[in-house]
């Protein structure tokens, strides 16, 4: 699909007058990268199930407020892994929110989370974003990307990305501004004289409308969308960064039967390009993505497998699904 100078013009000018407004309180657009310089990689074994080595002073080291460096290429996953955790523990002063979790996300999974209440789903994805630090543990993402030393701008900036239950999008702007506004800054649009879309992000563009199937609808107000076009503009969003692991929380609530059905459809897409996490309570949507489920309790994991070995877990019908 090719956007006309006409198309975007609109967007160049509502840029002008709203970026920074709308980054500064958006947090899923943009996070441009400081400090940035290569970091050494670190050399693991051949056969290596996990995450590089490091000390665990190192693991749980707090930055000192100060920017890691964060490597310019993106996540080495060469090793087939995308996400290690190993011994995470979070507290809340003496309460542990996440429990000596280790979790091995494999690059091009799509791995759903379940669980009860207050099993530490929500703390296990801000120890992925940066928003909460590990008290104990590790968290890497590849080989080289250190969660636990990395600003929340660092890692969106590594390649993750995470879209919340609530769709923030920017209803009076349309889908397709909407877009735009996601893609990083550098690259919205070109520096020549006339408007016209950087080649790189008209292909992003163009990938990413055909993936959430909204192109009929990019000059609609995103106001107008419903609920579930409005999440699926909003994962939209994200894919304008590029992300290479997304995390999706709890994407079909308030969905229809049918939106659920498509969000579902929109997952199994992602996943051909992306590594995926997916937290959800609905089990009609797991079960039309799910390969392998992962099921927290108590802050720590409680079964893993497919969905029916882990719906048919003693521990897990015990504590979580009922008898
Ligand atoms: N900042 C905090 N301070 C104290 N306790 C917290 C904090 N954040 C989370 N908790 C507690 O940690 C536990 C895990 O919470 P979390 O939100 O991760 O669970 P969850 O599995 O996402 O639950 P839900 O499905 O209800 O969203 C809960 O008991 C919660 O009250």
């Amino acid at each position: 699909m090719l956007i006309t100078n006409a198309d975007t013009s609109n967007v160049a000018t509502s840029q002008k007058v709203t970026n920074d407004a709308l980054v500064k309180n958006n947090p899923s657009i943009n996070n441009p990268m400081k400090n940035s310089k290569n970091t050494p990689h670190i050399t693991v074994a051949e056969n290596t199930p996990t995450r590089p080595v490091t000390s665990l002073a190192e693991d749980c080291g707090d930055s000192g407020g100060l920017a890691h460096p964060v490597p310019k290429s993106g996540p080495d996953m060469r090793h087939g892994i995308a996400l290690y955790l190993e011994g995470v523990s979070v507290w809340f002063d003496s309460f542990r929110a996440l429990n000596d979790l280790s979790l091995y996300i494999e690059a091009g999974e799509l791995r759903c989370i379940i669980g009860p209440n207050g099993a530490g789903k929500t703390t296990l994805m801000d120890v992925i974003t940066g928003k909460t630090r590990p008290t104990k543990g590790s968290a890497f993402f590849g080989q080289v990307h250190n969660l636990a030393k990395l600003s929340t701008e660092e890692i969106a900036e590594a390649g993750i990305g995470r879209k919340f239950q609530k769709p923030t999008v920017f209803e009076k702007f349309t889908v397709l501004d909407n877009l735009m506004l996601a893609a990083p800054k550098d690259k919205r649009v070109s520096k020549s004289w006339f408007t016209r879309i950087d080649a790189e992000i008209q292909d992003t563009l163009d990938s990413t409308l055909e993936q959430i199937r909204l192109k009929e609808l990019i000059n609609k107000p995103a106001g107008l969308l419903s609920h579930g076009q409005k999440q699926w503009l909003e994962i939209g969003m994200l894919l304008m960064q590029r992300p290479k692991l997304i995390l999706l929380d709890e994407p079909v609530a308030g969905m229809t039967d049918a939106e659920t059905e498509h969000t579902a459809e929109l997952c199994l897409r992602l996943k051909k390009n992306h590594t995926l996490i997916v937290v959800e309570h609905d089990m009609t949507f797991i079960d039309a993505i799910s390969e392998k489920v992962t099921v927290l309790a108590n802050g720590a994991i409680l079964a893993e497998g497919t969905l029916s070995e882990v719906q048919n877990n003693e521990a897990v019908i015990e504590t979580y699904l009922g008898r």
